[in-house]
């Protein structure tokens, strides 16, 4: 459960949050695809009850009312079409799972499916559950049972929500046949929402009555699906995301916070010479990576101040190492623009979700970000699929944070958070020739459109990243000899 499953030569996901089915076809074929992208995490694609009572928050995704592929992103068949034309091009799609709960109590009460349930009853007639697939006596975690409790944590309500029992026969079954209904339809995975609130155990037992993936969509024969689960632990709780790492992957929400914190400058960028479990980080393997994610890039989620598009210049030099770095399987946040933390995407008045504009030079309109579409960041996905299964060597730095490292003799990389210039000459790792810096530019026919680096017959470069540019790092790679 730990294989993303990826197409040959790919290596990153993106999280294409509140997309609908038929953009995400689309930016598969003319984005993704071409990029080098290998896969997708897209939003809860079951129906949610819809919440009028905050202006249809962010979070109304997270409150599932039936299993049906119905919300504001599309209904089955366009479900389909998105991952056989994502599955084409070889972009994979990873579906977050919402098994936890249900809703919570609320004076609406429909779906984006049309469907109704009565909360009061613990009554969700369109999967169906009744009362008895609930947990019972009903009791809502309170902040200190994070501490003191792991069984309040897995079996009382998180925030007000309906918590499944995922013990009995009848939620396992609703649950396994959701699950393999999608792998069927060609998907390669699932993020496990909130599995610090479900027991390891129960957990174990849906994964393994989970199906093959489907070798009509490309995939190996026998290919168990890619599960990652969130686990928000940063330690100090009763629950330990060490219970949840013989099963499948782990978001490792300290990656975030740590390089958040170094290129921010709270840390001198020299102490990442030794980034991965010697910082308490979760074994590679076992570890789905991020900067930000939809919930902690709206500030309340775990792990402080977090980087996000909104900080675009250390942002961009944290993404840039996180690619740069062989730890870990790294998730790349696309995010819509937001003021206060609980917004919902770009809608129009009658709530239909309103789809992400192109511009000329490549970027999103109609208030959606588009991370993904930065260059400093897409050209980043190729250099990581470049570096493939290297690892580091040629460690170099100045002390402070000024650092650079070669992905054996596929990649190099150079940054510069220190307040005065980068001007060395360095070891590149690479062959002899001259290579367009990939951040501050692109190659355009047999020139750079940005800086150009010129290594000698020694590996050896000039390397030159000022104080003050645009961006604070420099990379190169074999992909983009001049
Ligand atoms: O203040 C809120 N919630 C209480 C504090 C955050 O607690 C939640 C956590 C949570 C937070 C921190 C933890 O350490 C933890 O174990 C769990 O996970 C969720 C997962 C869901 O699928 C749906 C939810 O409503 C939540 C949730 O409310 C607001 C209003 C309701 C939704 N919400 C939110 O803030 C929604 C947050 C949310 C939604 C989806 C997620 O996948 C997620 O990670 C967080
Ligand atoms: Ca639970």
């Amino acid at each position: 459960y730990k294989n993303p499953h990826y197409a040959p030569g790919r290596s990153t996901m993106v999280h294409l949050f509140e997309w609908k089915w038929d953009d995400i076809a689309a930016e598969c074929e003319r984005w993704l695809g071409p990029r080098g992208f290998g896969g997708i995490q897209i939003s809860p694609p079951n129906e949610n009850l819809i919440i009028w009572q905050h202006n249809r928050p962010w979070w109304e995704r997270y409150q599932p009312m039936s299993y049906q592929l119905s919300t504001r992103s599309g209904n089955a068949q366009q479900f389909a079409n998105m991952v056989r034309r994502c599955n084409n091009v070889g972009v994979r799609i990873y579906v977050d799972a919402i098994i936890n709960h249900m809703t919570g109590t609320w004076n609406e009460n429909v779906g984006t499916g049309g469907n109704t349930a009565n909360f009061g009853q613990f009554s969700y007639p369109a999967v169906p559950y009744g009362r008895n697939d609930f947990n019972w006596p009903e009791c809502y975690i309170q902040p200190h049972d994070y501490g003191c409790c792991p069984e309040r944590v897995r079996n009382c309500q998180l925030s007000g929500l309906k918590d499944l029992n995922q013990g009995t026969e009848h939620v396992r079954r609703m649950i396994v046949d959701f699950m393999n209904g999608l792998i069927d339809m060609g998907v390669a995975g699932f993020r496990i929402d909130a599995a610090k609130h479900m027991w390891p155990g129960d957990l174990r037992v849906i994964y393994d009555r989970l199906h093959n993936l489907n070798t009509a969509h490309g995939f190996p024969s026998g290919a168990r699906p890619y599960i990652y689960q969130e686990v928000i632990d940063l330690g100090g709780e009763a629950v330990s995301r060490d219970e949840y790492t013989p099963l499948a992957a782990v978001t490792e929400f300290k990656f975030g916070m740590e390089l958040s914190r170094a290129f921010l400058g709270g840390n001198q960028l020299r102490w990442l010479a030794n980034w991965g479990p010697q910082w308490n980080l979760l074994a590679s393997a076992d570890s789905l990576v991020f900067i930000d994610n939809h919930d902690n890039q709206r500030g309340h989620g775990a792990g402080g101040n977090i980087l996000t598009y909104k900080q675009a210049r250390p942002y961009k030099a944290a993404i840039a190492f996180m690619l740069a770095h062989p730890y870990g399987e790294p998730q790349l946040m696309s995010s819509f623009g937001f003021q206060n933390t609980e917004a919902g995407p770009p809608m129009d008045n009658r709530g239909d979700l309103i789809s992400p504009s192109i511009n000329s030079d490549n970027t999103c309109g109609n208030g959606w970000i588009c991370e993904h579409r930065w260059r400093q960041i897409y050209q980043m996905v190729a250099f990581r699929n470049v570096a493939g299964s290297t690892t580091i060597n040629d460690w170099w730095d100045n002390g402070s944070s000024q650092i650079a490292f070669c992905r054996g003799g596929q990649a190099f990389i150079a940054f510069n958070n220190d307040s005065w210039d980068l001007n060395q000459t360095l070891q590149t790792c690479l062959p002899a020739g001259r290579y367009c810096d990939v951040i501050s530019g692109f190659k355009s026919g047999n020139s750079c459109t940005g800086k150009t680096v010129t290594v000698g017959n020694d590996g050896r470069a000039h390397i030159s990243v000022g104080a003050n540019d645009y961006d604070m790092m420099l990379a190169i790679h074999r992909g983009d000899q001049s």
